[in-house]
């Protein structure tokens, strides 16, 4: 389970060492599984997971729980790490916690960071002389020159301070700093299904791997195992890439985090400039519309003045019915001012319904305008913020618009692997917690109106999350159980034994669950454009005139 009879190192010129395959890999198979060298839990989630196997205990988010999740128990002395089991708590007892139960108790009720965890760890191993480990450290980039410029530097040395102190480690101070730089470069972070960060992990080999905004593998993790997987087709020789970012955000602000986060500007086939001429469907994440025609225009065609500043080149009609776009010359850095102006940070702090009414007819102004994309930020952000608000207040039916825009005219369309796309699994288990709810609490008269039959909608959703799932985790792995245990018998429990047999003996097409769905997609379309819901048939021409741009290829 090391991995490296399958990839080999390389030095690329411009991006340093990368990993590539050392034979042929078919789309969706896995190229390596390895439980990493270091992980820790987050702080925030430490009493949500085994410390040790990282297993889930119930998580306060939702509030539909599994029924059988793990027990989890804290260490009687420091109560800062939790535990599955006596072999688990034994386990770590050895590996790590009988050095840090001391520190993590002086310290409660706060917990140090979890790259200072992370990096008391490796200095633990350095001290135990692990070589091999230490000499596969030793060439991973640290940037540390880039981030000694930074203003947060001082907090980079007060954060090694502590890991020096509490680990007692003879290495010189400035090894340390370097060190962290180290793990701040490398190390991955672990989503739980719900898509939260509850860990973090390092591990020398998986660090080699590259980023590309178009990448062929994803990392995902089962418990505390992690697995590469191939989302296409991987020829011998080829690079592997995974993607550090949410790469379904548009180009500008992938560059932004990359060059934040990583210190490098990302020159792959999704991040050139689009030759000219190339056609309308150059990528839709960044695509701006011709509010006419509908035609997609890409805004980030720079241009270098004479002082080396980036500037936008003037886009002021559109390429192919010629409309003059509104406020030209430079269309773009307008709407680029305008979306940063939204406030959409400010929802997660949201108070009241009126900051979220506010936020919800800005947004409803901007797609009437008809020049961004659904798809696109301010979008995407501000549903993902108030869509947990209005589950939040138990507004379901609001909740059940917004979430529909999501899955229909969201996910769907911002990645060429939607199934890859774990984001979007978390969002599918929201969308069926929220049909359940609805189920439950009965429908709004305006959602009564488009005689939805949610039973059905909801038995799809879970279907299709129970396929999903093993095409990205692999079979058996903790999230199909979490999914079978909280969506399945919940599901089963409201449909009762009767109608839950007709359903599995049917198939999604038998039983109409796209029709059923067609209808959440209409009542979303409805509702965000203040449409009545009874004269409204979401049509495929309204649909694309609602997307504001062509589906992918
Ligand atoms: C996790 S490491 C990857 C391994 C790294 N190339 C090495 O030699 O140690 C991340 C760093 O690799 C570099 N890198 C990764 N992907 C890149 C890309 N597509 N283009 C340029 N540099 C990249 C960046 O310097 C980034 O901070």
């Amino acid at each position: 389970m090391n991995g490296l009879d399958v990839v080999i190192k390389k030095y690329f010129p411009g991006r340093g060492n990368g990993l590539v395959a050392a034979k042929n890999f078919k789309a969706y198979a896995e190229i390596f599984k390895k439980i990493p060298e270091v992980s820790v839990p987050e702080s925030d989630f430490r009493s949500y997971i085994c410390a040790n196997c990282f297993v889930l205990a119930p998580t306060t988010g939702d509030k539909v729980q599994p029924a059988s999740v793990a027990k989890i128990f804290s260490c009687g002395k420091c109560r800062a790490s939790y535990y599955c089991s006596q072999q688990c708590q034994l386990q770590d007892w050895k590996a790590y916690h009988k050095r840090e139960c001391k520190i993590l108790a002086s310290l409660a009720p706060q917990v140090p960071p979890s790259p200072v965890v992370l990096l008391m760890r490796i200095l633990k191993m350095q001290r135990e002389n692990r070589d091999r480990f230490f000499k596969s450290m030793e060439g991973l980039m640290s940037h540390i020159d880039e981030r000694r410029k930074l203003d947060d530097f001082s907090t980079l040395v007060l954060m090694s301070k502590g890991a020096k102190e509490y680990s007692r480690s003879a290495l010189p101070f400035d090894a340390i700093v370097e060190m962290l730089c180290k793990v701040m470069t490398n190390s991955a972070t672990i989503p739980n299904p719900n898509y939260d960060t509850v860990g973090l992990m390092f591990d020398p080999l998986v660090s080699l791997v590259n980023h590309s905004c178009d990448p062929n593998a994803v990392l995902v993790f089962n418990k505390n195992v992690l697995l590469l997987r191939a989302v296409r087709p991987i020829k011998e020789g080829e690079e592997i890439f995974i993607s550090y970012t949410d790469n379904t955000m548009p180009m500008p602000e992938r560059k932004k985090q990359l060059r934040t986060l990583y210190f490098f500007d990302c020159h792959c086939a999704a991040c050139r400039p689009p030759e000219v001429g190339s056609g309308p469907k150059a990528d839709p994440r960044n695509d701006f519309t011709c509010p006419r025609c509908g035609t997609p225009f890409q805004p980030y065609s720079m241009r270098s003045a004479p002082n080396g500043v980036q500037i936008y080149n003037d886009i002021s009609a559109c390429s192919s019915c010629h409309y003059r776009f509104p406020d030209a010359p430079n269309v773009v850095a307008n709407l680029e001012h305008q979306i940063a102006s939204t406030g959409v940070a400010e929802i997660n702090r949201i108070a009241n319904d009126s900051m979220a009414n506010g936020l919800v007819s800005k947004l409803k102004q901007f797609h009437k305008q008809g020049m961004i994309p659904l798809h696109r930020s301010p979008f995407t952000e501000s549903l993902a913020s108030l869509i947990p608000y209005y589950m939040k207040y138990n507004d379901w039916s609001t909740a059940l618009a917004f979430i529909g825009i999501q899955y229909f005219f969201q996910d769907e369309m911002r990645t060429r692997q939607p199934e890859f796309m774990l984001i979007r699994l978390a969002h599918m288990m929201r969308f069926v917690v929220i049909l359940a709810y609805i189920i439950n609490t009965g429908p709004s008269s305006r959602l009564q109106q488009c005689s939805i039959d949610f039973h059905e909608c909801l038995w799809g959703l879970v279907s299709e999350l129970e396929r999903s799932i093993p095409l990205v985790y692999g079979k058996n792995s903790t999230f199909e159980a979490h999914v079978r245990e909280k969506y399945k018998n919940m599901m089963l429990a409201q449909m009762g034994p009767t109608l839950a047999r007709i359903h599995m003996s049917s198939t999604l097409e038998q039983l109409g669950w796209h029709k059923e769905m067609d209808k959440i997609k209409a009542y979303a379309m409805g509702f965000f454009i203040d449409s009545d819901v009874k004269k409204f048939i979401a049509t495929d021409s309204d649909i694309m005139k609602f997307i504001g741009t062509e589906l992918l290829d």
